[in-house]
């Protein structure tokens, strides 16, 4: 049975890796994909990972019907054996119908890779609608970690090291960025809430007020 999957997880967790692992395996079998993404930091129409691979995608526009797409494929003499969608998070709901339709009209798996939530662990809308269609949501077994050493279920912005809660929800970027720029963090649902990034933590640490007081 064709199945629409959503894997998903915090950025850096291995979602593009397995990606890449499934599109190896299927195309070393002599299957053929059709490969999806958006705003990949190696840029337009790349899948990569932070292993060093990287393939040959389609990047998908803002208006463009993915069902269409991949019907015109096929009636040009294309085939399609299943499709991989990379940065579904940025995906509109309306193309993540219309990858359900490519599951049940065409029977063509389709597995989808993205964050669940933004920096201010606010739905991505491609992914809210993917949690409201998928015939399953498959959360990475790779934990990431936060600086605490916890599970990492929350992704923040940061800004020099610290989090930030305003901007925009789309702002391509990555993790350990150096000092000043934007980039992200992966933290724990107790550090998230608390905005407290590796650097606030360490610049706490160091702290007078929370060294041990003297006894003298
Ligand atoms: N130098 C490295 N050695 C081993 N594993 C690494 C290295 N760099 C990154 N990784 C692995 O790659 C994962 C990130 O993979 P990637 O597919 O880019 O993540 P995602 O697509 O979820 O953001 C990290 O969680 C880590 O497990
Ligand atoms: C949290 C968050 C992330 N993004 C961007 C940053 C990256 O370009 C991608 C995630 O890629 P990854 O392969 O999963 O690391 O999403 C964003 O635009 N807005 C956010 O709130």
């Amino acid at each position: 049975m064709p199945e629409l999957v959503f894997f998903s997880g915090t950025m850096d967790c291995g979602k593009s890796t397995l990606a890449l692992q499934i599109e190896h395996n299927r195309s070393a079998r002599g299957l053929a994909g059709m490969i999806f993404t958006r705003n990949d930091r190696a840029g337009a129409g790349k899948l990569s990972s932070r292993l060093g691979l990287v393939t040959d995608a389609v990047e998908v526009a803002d208006a463009q019907d993915l069902y269409v797409y991949i019907v015109d494929h096929l009636s040009q003499g294309g085939r399609i054996d299943y499709v991989i969608a990379d940065e579904a998070q940025f995906l509109a709901p309306v193309q993540i119908d219309q990858l359900a339709r490519v599951v049940d009209d065409l029977g063509v798996d389709v597995f989808a890779f993205g964050i669940t939530t933004d920096f201010r662990s606010k739905l991505f809308p491609g992914s809210q609608r993917l949690v409201e269609l998928a015939d399953r949501v498959e959360v990475l077994q790779v934990e990431a970690l936060c600086w605490c050493g916890a599970r990492a279920t929350h992704n923040a912005r940061t800004v020099g090291g610290e989090m930030v809660v305003e901007g925009a929800q789309v702002v391509v970027g990555d993790v350990n960025q150096a000092a000043g720029e934007v980039g992200y963090e992966v933290l724990c649902r107790r550090h998230h809430r608390r905005r407290m990034t590796a650097a606030a933590a360490r610049a706490a640490a160091l702290s007078p007020d929370v060294l041990p007081v003297s006894s003298s």
